[in-house]
């Protein structure tokens, strides 16, 4: 078999963790990959050098994951076709904001045969009819076969090889399933291959709304029992929101990383909680707090919960989702975190 180029579209916090791990396994795997793996950087100066250079030259992504060593045969490359011609398995990890604009550049520009792999958090806005997965999105732009991989995968801890998991969702779990995994499968980032990718997509998408709200609970100064039953009301949403609109799933899927375990490392660990948190302890907006915290990453639920509020309103399911629609509202200034437990102590959950 002729080994697969390995190209990741995206040089972030995950971006840059995930490098860490494919880096290695391509070079131990020299039968089924090819040892240089191709990074798509998007350029910026730091400290008076560009990005690209730093990478390439010191081996570190000094800006968005400081102190951590990239493999040598991790490249950047500025230009997105450039970084993908080759590529066999194409792995999209940029904030969900990006995607259609980068994908749309790589059109007739990659194998055809090639296949993609989508690590991005969020959902894709569709004015006419609220919400598309990103992985559809890529597929629809790219003629192309997309698997998810999702997980409880806070990055600046997979990048200190602490132990945990992750689930990759494919259609083929026999083929593209056997092949994605060995790329990730490593002894403390432990892979499950699910076919249910549109459950293991939406859980990790709709986590970061869920986190949302346990950060205005840190920031009113709740404590764990609130947590708790946040993240306990939102995962009977996520639930609720995959049977409604993606039907199929099997519960399990649900306790897989992607799911329930996901959803407890983002309400304590992650950056929307964090600067959720933050919104209620300041006066300031949260995109001003987003960019003062996280110094160009990016918090993707308070975007989520806007994507996810226009579907359930077209719906006519708003009042099914109370903490989603309260998230929302909250983001947006229409109502004030101190409100949020008033939404939720009607939840339909409770009848
Ligand atoms: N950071 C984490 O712990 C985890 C993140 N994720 C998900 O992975 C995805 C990517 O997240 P991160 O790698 O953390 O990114 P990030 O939050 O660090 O965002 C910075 C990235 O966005 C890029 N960027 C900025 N402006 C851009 C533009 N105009 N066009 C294209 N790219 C631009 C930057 O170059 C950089 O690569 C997100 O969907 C996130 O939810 C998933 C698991 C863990
Ligand atoms: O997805 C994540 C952990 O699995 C990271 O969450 P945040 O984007 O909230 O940091």
């Amino acid at each position: 078999m002729a080994t697969k180029n390995v190209a990741i579209i995206g040089s972030g916090n995950w971006g840059s963790a995930i490098a860490r791990i494919v880096g290695r396994t391509t070079k131990a795997n020299p039968d089924k990959y090819g040892e240089r793996v191709n990074m798509w950087v998007f350029e910026e100066t730091v400290n008076g050098r560009k990005l690209s250079e730093i990478i390439n030259t010191d081996h570190e992504n000094v800006k968005y994951l400081p102190g951590k060593k990239l493999p040598e045969n991790v490249f950047a490359v500025t230009d997105v076709v450039e970084t993908c011609k080759d590529a066999d398995i194409l792995i999209f990890v940029i904030p969900h904001q990006f995607v259609t604009r980068v994908s749309k550049q790589l059109v007739g520009k990659i194998k055809p045969d090639a296949i993609g792999l989508s690590l991005i958090k969020g959902l894709s806005c569709v004015p006419s009819d609220g919400i598309k997965l990103v992985s559809d999105e890529i597929k629809e732009i790219l003629k192309i076969d997309v698997s998810v991989l999702m997980g409880a995968n806070i990055a600046p801890e997979v990048a200190n090889d602490n132990y945990c998991e992750a689930t990759i969702g494919t259609k083929d779990k026999q083929k593209n399933g056997a092949l994605l995994k060995t790329l990730f499968h490593t002894d403390f980032f432990r892979i499950n291959v699910v076919a249910d990718t549109e459950a293991v997509e939406l859980c990790g998408a709709l986590k970061n709304v869920v986190a949302c709200a346990a950060g205005f609970s840190d920031g009113l100064g709740y404590g764990d029992n609130t947590k708790a039953a946040i993240i306990r009301l939102g995962m009977m949403e996520i639930v609720r929101f995959v049977t409604q609109f993606y039907p199929g799933a099997q519960l399990s899927t649900f306790f897989e990383s992607c799911g329930l375990a996901d959803l407890v490392t983002t309400c304590y660990g992650g950056r929307n909680r964090r600067v959720c948190e933050a919104y209620v302890k300041s006066d300031k907006p949260l995109a001003v707090l987003e960019k003062e915290m996280l110094n160009g990453q990016s918090a993707q639920g308070p975007l989520t919960a806007d994507e996810v509020f226009e579907l359930l309103r077209k719906t006519n399911s708003l009042e099914k989702y109370p903490l989603f629609v309260a998230v929302k509202r909250i983001c947006k200034g229409e109502l004030k975190a101190k409100d949020l437990i008033d939404c939720l102590r009607t939840h339909p959950e409770y009848t």
